[in-house]
């Protein structure tokens, strides 16, 4: 499909996890109401983003009430889901930070388990140890969908660019980051990042962040944002929760392309460390 409509659930997290799936439950409803063919949820939507609280709020797939909400509305509404992020635990019992994939007959389509922990220590700003109760995942995610094909990772994974790259090497034309900036690094480098990756590799970047929570202990940064393949920014939120939309036109892709051809003229022979 060349012109269609994405969305995005700028939604407050809250404690109680099936309020917040009530929540994701209506916005998407919205989203869908507004036109949008693509809905995307931020990360760990589900659950505070809080390491120690992880495993309370962790679910094994196919069980467990935020999936189930998840796969019902994508059908409900005939809307690809991206589902953000939640807690899921496999069968030996190892945590990861996962996005699950609907599609319109509400069948799990893929699956990104984070790739790039988020363990930092920023002086006078944000400490955070996800390695603390999480496991890592070990793969990149495409996947094949009615409108093309979507590349999927989480927040701190669109600080490498080589993952971005990758992707749209094998054929990505939206790149979709569930996020959750905080109030340091978010001012300084949400919105260059996803700017950044969509004119490196001149695709369509979405970015869906949780709305900010003042009573949080992490507090999100919001400004969900949806970036087109010339780094102009098609949407964005402040920190507040909202339902945030826009067209994509893969008409602007495949010019953007064509006029200024970046992926032809790339020279990897050069580049190998
Ligand atoms: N949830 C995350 O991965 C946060 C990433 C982040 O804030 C960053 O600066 O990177």
């Amino acid at each position: 499909m060349l012109v269609f409509n994405v969305g995005i659930c700028q939604l407050g997290v809250v404690a109680d996890k099936q309020s917040n799936i009530c929540k994701a439950r209506s916005m998407i409803a919205e989203a869908a109401d507004q036109g949008s063919r693509l809905v995307v949820l931020p990360e760990m939507f589900n659950c505070p983003y809080q390491s120690e609280l992880f495993s309370q709020y962790a679910e094994i797939y196919p069980e467990g009430p935020t999936i189930a909400m998840l796969a019902e509305c994508a059908e409900k509404h005939k809307v690809i889901v991206v589902g953000g992020s939640i807690p899921e635990r496999d069968e030996v019992g190892n945590i990861y930070n996962t996005c699950f994939i609907f599609n319109e007959q509400g069948k799990l389509i893929g699956r990104h388990r984070k790739v790039h922990l988020f363990d930092v220590d920023i002086k006078g700003g944000t400490v955070f140890q996800e390695s603390k109760t999480l496991v890592a995942g070990s793969s990149m995610t495409l996947v094949d969908t009615s409108l093309g094909k979507i590349g999927v990772a989480i927040c701190y994974d669109v600080r490498f660019p080589e993952l971005a790259r990758t992707m749209v090497l094998q054929g990505a034309e939206i790149l979709v980051y569930p996020g959750a900036f905080g109030p340091v690094t978010g001012p300084a480098h949400w919105e260059l990042l996803m700017r950044a990756r969509a004119v490196d590799n001149q695709v369509y970047v979405i970015g869906a962040a949780p709305a900010l929570n003042a009573a949080a202990e992490y507090k999100s940064y919001g400004h969900s944002i949806i970036v087109d393949p010339w780094a102009r920014v098609l949407a964005l939120a402040n920190e507040v929760e909202t339902v945030i939309t826009s067209k994509i036109d893969f008409r602007t892709l495949n010019r953007v392309r064509e006029e200024l051809p970046l992926l032809r003229h790339r020279k990897p022979e050069v580049y190998r460390v």
